[in-house]
């Protein structure tokens, strides 16, 4: 079969989105083509049957992809999107990296250069991701009908039409995953001290966030009125959050997080 897809870097994000991509059958493994230039991870991403090279100079036959998805580190991002140039007339290329905006790439392949910027997150690994995209005027729909369908299989896929929301976007749903792992970290360290085996402190915290989030997604009801229903008068609930939510401290903490994602996703586009 033709190579459909090129990804360009298969580090953390990169494997997340192509293993969400096999996993739904949309793609067959021998469409896609994997850059990777570590040799682990580019195992890792043979194993799940897709084409591989160490670098696009190195991939055989002739290649003429609807798409190529850039999932290296902002750092490199300009370098490495120039050595995709040839595909600039022909492919819509598909950038997740954080900070770097769509003109950046038009600058490097040219302005009539077809760009998606998405913001994906680790869960579209196992298809709970929170995929956001913004386009340029020069996508096609079918591409960007594609596209869509390809992000869906790893999650939800939301699309906005102003690109400067990309860095709060980034601050919430890109590293949010993050907070929410380090929440877990916390909640295993606290059942630890009050008393707990460390697996059970373990299952406990991790099965008490999938939980509450499963409800909170499923039952569509504000997470306010879930919290109160937890919190009988005068009860333990109220104990606990008398320390998280006095003097907003929690909120407080959250809202200066994500503002640091956000400069820091500003900083990384200049
Ligand atoms: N991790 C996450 O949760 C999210 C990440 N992102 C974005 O995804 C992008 C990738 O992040 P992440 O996956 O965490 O980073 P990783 O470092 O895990 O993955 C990037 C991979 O790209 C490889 N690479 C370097 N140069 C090239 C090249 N010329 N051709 C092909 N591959 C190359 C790197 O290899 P080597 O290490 O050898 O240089 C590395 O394996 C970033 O831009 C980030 O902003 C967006 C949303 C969430
Ligand atoms: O930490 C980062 O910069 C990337 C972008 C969002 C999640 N990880």
């Amino acid at each position: 079969m033709a190579v459909r897809v090129v990804l360009v870097g298969c580090g953390n994000m990169g494997y997340a989105m192509l293993a969400g991509w096999l996993k739904s059958g949309k793609l067959a493994p021998s469409e896609t083509l994997v850059i990777e230039p570590n040799q682990e991870l580019r195992d890792r991403a043979g194993r799940l049957g897709s084409v591989v090279a160490s670098s696009i100079d190195d991939a055989a036959g002739d290649l003429s992809p609807e798409i190529v998805v850039i999932a290296v580190k902002p750092q490199v991002i300009r370098e490495v999107t120039a050595g995709y140039r040839k595909f600039a007339g022909s492919a819509t290329f598909v950038s997740v990296a954080a900070g770097t905006g769509i003109a950046a790439f038009t600058e490097i392949l040219g302005a009539g250069a077809a760009v998606m910027r998405c913001m994906p997150n680790t869960p579209a690994a196992i298809g709970k991701g929170m995929m956001v995209v913004v386009s340029n005027a020069n996508v096609k729909e079918p591409a960007k009908a594609f596209v869509g369908d390809l992000l869906s299989t790893s999650g939800k896929v939301a699309t906005i039409d102003d690109e400067s929301l990309m860095d709060a976007v980034t601050a919430v749903s890109g590293s949010g995953p993050a907070y929410i792992f380090h929440f877990i970290e916390c909640l295993t360290d606290a059942a630890v001290a009050a008393g707990l085996p460390a697996d059970t402190a373990r299952l406990l915290a991790m099965q008490t966030v999938y939980g509450a989030a499963s409800l909170a997604a499923e039952s569509g009801e504000d997470p306010a009125v879930l919290r109160r229903q937890v919190t009988s008068p005068n009860g333990t609930t109220a104990a606990a959050l008398e320390v998280l939510m006095g003097q907003d401290r929690l909120k407080t903490l959250v809202t200066e997080a994500v503002g640091a994602a956000k400069a820091r996703s500003v900083e990384l586009g200049k």
